[in-house]
Formats: structure tokens, sequence, C-alpha cells
């Protein structure tokens, strides 16, 4: 694709708005004076959320001007790239030399990093303590090489969710995020301690605060590199500044021959727009946990939503002694391979490896005596796992099955305050600020609820063609007819599932026949 009409340039945010004195200026001619390139390009800090050029993409569908009025304050936190000018596709637009960038490497020769590697450390994540290691002693030192760098970081990161507060938390009522946002807590403050343990330095030099900021600074910012053979991470200043838009405009490597880190347009990209790194395709909580923002319409080019919500499958308690053999037997299969009683499996609205272990596992915890008897004494190369029992084992099990995800996902739905509808109205009208903590809340949950309701219509329909006494062609136009009002992924399952119990009771009805039909 080539770039569109010429459009007015807009201003130079150097030239027009920042003062010499200014951090972004002092960080440009930093990079500038190492032989760092980025001719076509700007920075530019927002003032205002609601301004036409903001992180994401909606001002470049809604409003393509260039007018996005640059911050006067040095501390916003809200920052991105501009295009200075029309660039063409295949363009090398920021180029970084190496001694610019902070390397894992950098962080494990520091006295921390040592002391983490003399004593064989379990950190939950060594890659980016080396990294974070790194920035937090060595911005201490006021005449360190990146000082110009460290001095543009954001400061406080509210938008991360470790950092919200009770109320913002409050937000994500009914979602398993925020166990995991406990977590991540909990995981940073061990790391913190297990390396204090050891080595005392980190504290006099950052608190655990400083230690989660520097976490999550590294977590939003790191790049994933081969540098002259060597797998690593690195901090990439500039490179780092580009906001995430899908699908994908530039791409980043490093490149061995010139020893620069470089980010290359795959499309003619006009003056004044923003410029978009992809973050990959992923489910929001990724973004909101790892990023600290929730993609409104999280979906790819060919209509596939990655967004995901865990499904806790638990094992019933059985209703008599009667059923005490068939109970233990169900136990053990059940945790098999190991896995806890308490089953949580991701699903998306897609018919993937995750959706198909999930409705193997409801398979199973529906099964009664005779049905795990099939299962278990199937021999141990058919259902080596839980996640195995990728084919129906008959139409009763089945419609089960389907009952019990149907119950589970219209409890797991009752767990949120709210309901569909008043998240979306809520996302029309005027109350949540765009990029506001409250905003990217009320997409995540609305986003896990969608999935929800997706396999709530999943069970209902599979639970009406399951009973459904049809002949052939009235089934055919069944598998239509879902697919058109449902959902192409519930059609498939229809159409594979459904389908392969009816061609299986034709073959027993056949072979019946045929057995019954001797002259004998
Ligand atoms: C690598 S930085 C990108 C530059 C960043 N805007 C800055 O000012 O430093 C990643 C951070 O930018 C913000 N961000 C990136 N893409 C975004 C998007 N599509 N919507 C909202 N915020 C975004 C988030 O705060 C994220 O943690």
């Amino acid at each position: 694709m080539s770039v569109a009409a010429p459009t007015p340039q807009p201003p130079s945010l150097s030239s027009l708005t920042l003062a010499p004195t200014s951090k972004y200026t002092i960080f440009e001619n930093w990079l500038l004076s190492n032989g760092a390139k980025f001719p076509d390009l700007e920075l530019r800090a927002y003032d205002d959320p609601t301004s036409s050029s903001k992180p994401d993409k909606e001002s470049k569908t809604s409003d393509p001007s260039p007018s996005s009025p640059p911050s006067t304050d040095d501390d916003s936190e809200m920052r991105g790239v501009h295009a200075l000018r029309d660039l063409p596709p295949n363009n090398v637009c920021v180029s970084v030399p190496r001694k610019c960038l902070i390397t894992v490497e950098m962080g494990k020769s520091t006295s921390i990093g040592q002391a983490i590697l003399r004593n064989n450390l379990d950190l939950d994540a060594p890659k980016h303590v080396f990294l974070m290691v790194f920035i937090l002693k060595d911005r201490k030192d006021s005449n360190s090489f990146f000082k110009p760098y460290y001095d543009i970081l954001p400061p406080g990161l509210n938008n991360m969710p470790i950092f919200w507060t009770p109320e913002e938390l409050k937000l994500l009522t009914g979602s398993y995020l925020l166990k995991q946002i406990s977590d991540r807590k909990e995981a940073i403050t061990e790391d913190y301690n297990l390396i204090t343990s050891v080595c005392p330095e980190l504290s006099s030099i950052a608190t655990l605060q400083d230690f989660m900021w520097a976490r999550m600074c590294v977590c939003s910012r790191n790049f994933g590199l081969l540098i002259n053979g060597l797998r690593t991470s690195a901090l990439v200043p500039h490179a780092d500044m580009l906001n995430h838009f899908r699908p994908r405009e530039t791409k980043w490597t490093f490149d061995n021959d010139s020893q620069c880190f470089t980010i290359t347009t795959l499309q003619g990209i006009r003056g004044g727009d923003q410029i978009y790194d992809s973050y990959g395709q992923k489910c929001n909580h990724r973004f909101l946990l790892n990023y600290g923002f929730a993609v409104e319409d999280n979906k790819e080019q060919d209509g596939f939503c990655p967004n995901e919500v865990p499904i806790e499958i638990t094992l019933q308690q059985q209703q008599s002694a009667d059923d005490d053999n068939y109970s233990s037997l169900k136990t053990e299969f059940w945790t098999r391979d190991s896995s806890p009683i308490t089953k949580r499996v991701r699903v998306c609205v897609s018919n993937n490896d995750n959706t198909k272990s999930l409705l193997s596992m409801l398979r199973v915890a529906a099964s009664n005596g005779a049905e795990l008897q099939a299962i278990t004494q199937a021999g141990p190369y058919m259902y080596r796992s839980v996640k195995d029992v990728r084919f129906s084992i008959g139409v009763d099990n089945e419609i089960r099955a389907m009952e019990l995800l149907k119950n589970i996902v219209d409890e797991q739905m009752k767990a949120y305050p709210t309901s569909i509808k008043e998240d979306e109205l809520a996302l029309k009208g005027p109350s949540l600020v765009p990029y506001s903590n409250d905003r990217h809340a009320r997409i995540q949950v609305l986003g896990e609820k969608r999935v929800l309701e997706h396999y709530s219509e999943f069970a209902n329909s599979a639970i009406e063609c399951l009973n459904g006494e049809l002949g052939d062609d009235e089934f055919d136009q069944m598998v239509e007819k879902v697919g058109r009002e449902k959902h192409h992924t519930i059609a498939q399952y229809v159409k594979d599932v459904v389908g392969g119990i009816r061609r299986e009771e034709r073959r027993r009805e056949r072979k019946e026949g045929e057995e019954g039909g001797g002259h004998f």
C-alpha cells in the first residue's frame, strides 16, 4: 500500500512545544549524539487523553487529522510517536545503536546480578529481574550514560493493575484477573525478598515499591532479541515509545550488520499519523496485567477475538455409598495427569485445543458408571488423560456434559455485578473516561462475559441438536442455521460431534440389523 495524498505537515513537537531543557529534547539529543536515527519521527506527549491522537487507533479511523494538542506538561505518562511526513513502506524509520540498549547481560554483570547468579536464585521472572536491577542501580548514578532515558520513563504507572486502588480493583469483581493481579504482586514481593536476603544492597537502592515499578516498566517495554546469536531481552530507548495497534504496521529487529535495533514500516504511513508497534495477538487480561490497558474492540482482521475466560470444573461429590468405587475410579482418572481436582481451562470463542480439552473434561465430569468404564477401559493409548476424550461417548453423556457446561458458565456469570447490556451502555456513554482504569476494567469484564455468553449459547444449541430427532436434510439445515444465527464454531461442533453421534448410531443399528437378520 502506498501513502495517501499529502496532508498538512504537523508542527514538530520538539521545535514547537519542547523547550531545549525539556526531558524529551534532552533524550532525543542524547540518542542522536550517540548515532541513533529517527529523522522522520517525533515524540509526542498528550495532555488530554480524549484528544484526537491517542495511544490506540480510534483516532486514526475517526479523525485522521494530525492535530493532537501536544502536552505542555513534561510529566504526562501518555506519549506516542508520530510521522513528521509521509513514510513509504519498507522504510527504516528508527535505528538505535547497540550502545544505547540495556540488555539482560548488563544486569547480570552488576553486583546484584552477580549475587543472584552466585546464589542460583529461583526467581519468578529472571530475565526481567536482571534488567530491573540494572536500571534501579544505574539510575542512582547522576552521571549515568542512560540518565536521559531514565528521565523519560513513566514515573507512576498508575494504569498497571498491581498499582490500582481497592476501588479500582473492585471494578473487576467476578473476574479471575483479580487473583492473577494478587499472584503477580506476591511473586514480585517474593523475588524482592529473595534477592535482598542474599544481597542487602538491593534494599539500600530500591524499596519494594521501586522494585514493583521497575518490574512493570520492564514488563511493558522490553524486547526479546537475538543479538549476534545470543538470545536476550533489552530495553530500547525510543523504540519503546510506540503504542500498540493491530494489525501490525511496523516490524522490529536487531540488525547484526549495522549493530542497531531497527523499526521498519510495513506499509505507507501518513505524515502526522501515529506510528504503532503490535504487541502481539493477546487476550485483554494480558494487555491489562502487563501493559495497563485493554483494547475495546480486540478483534483480528479475520474477526477472531483472542479474549479468554478461565472456566473451572470441579468433580461433584458422589451421593451414595454405592458410588464409592465409581467415585474413586473417576477421581483417579481425573487426576491422572497430576492436575488438581479443580481444573481451570482458558477458553476463547474458538474451536481450539483448549475448547476441545474443556469438552473432554465435561464428558468425564458428567460420566456415569458405565460411561466411565468405557473411557477408562478403552486402553492406555486412547484416553491418556482427562483432556483426551475428544469425541462424544454417547448422546446421554453429551447432553449431561452440555448441561454441566451451562450450569458452570451461568453460575460464573452471576459473579459479576453488572450485565453485558449495562457494560455496553456504560462504555458507550460519557461516564468512563477514555484510557482510564475504570474504562479498561469494564472492557476487560465485558470481554469475559461475552465469552461466557458464547459458551452458554453453545450449550443451549448443543442440547437442542442432541435432543432433536432429525432426518439428514433437517440435520444439515440445522447446522446451517446454527452457523448463521449463533456462531460458526458452534455449527462446527454440531456438525462434528452431534453428526458423529448420529453416524455411530446408524452404524450400531445397521450392525444390530445384520446380526438379527440371519436365517438360522
Ligand atoms: C512501550 S510503552 C509505549 C509508550 C508509552 N505510551 C509511553 O508513554 O511510554 C507501553 C505503554 O503504553 C501505553 N499503551 C500502549 N499502547 C496502548 C493502547 N493501544 N492503548 C492504551 N495505552 C497504550 C500503556 O500504558 C503501555 O504500558
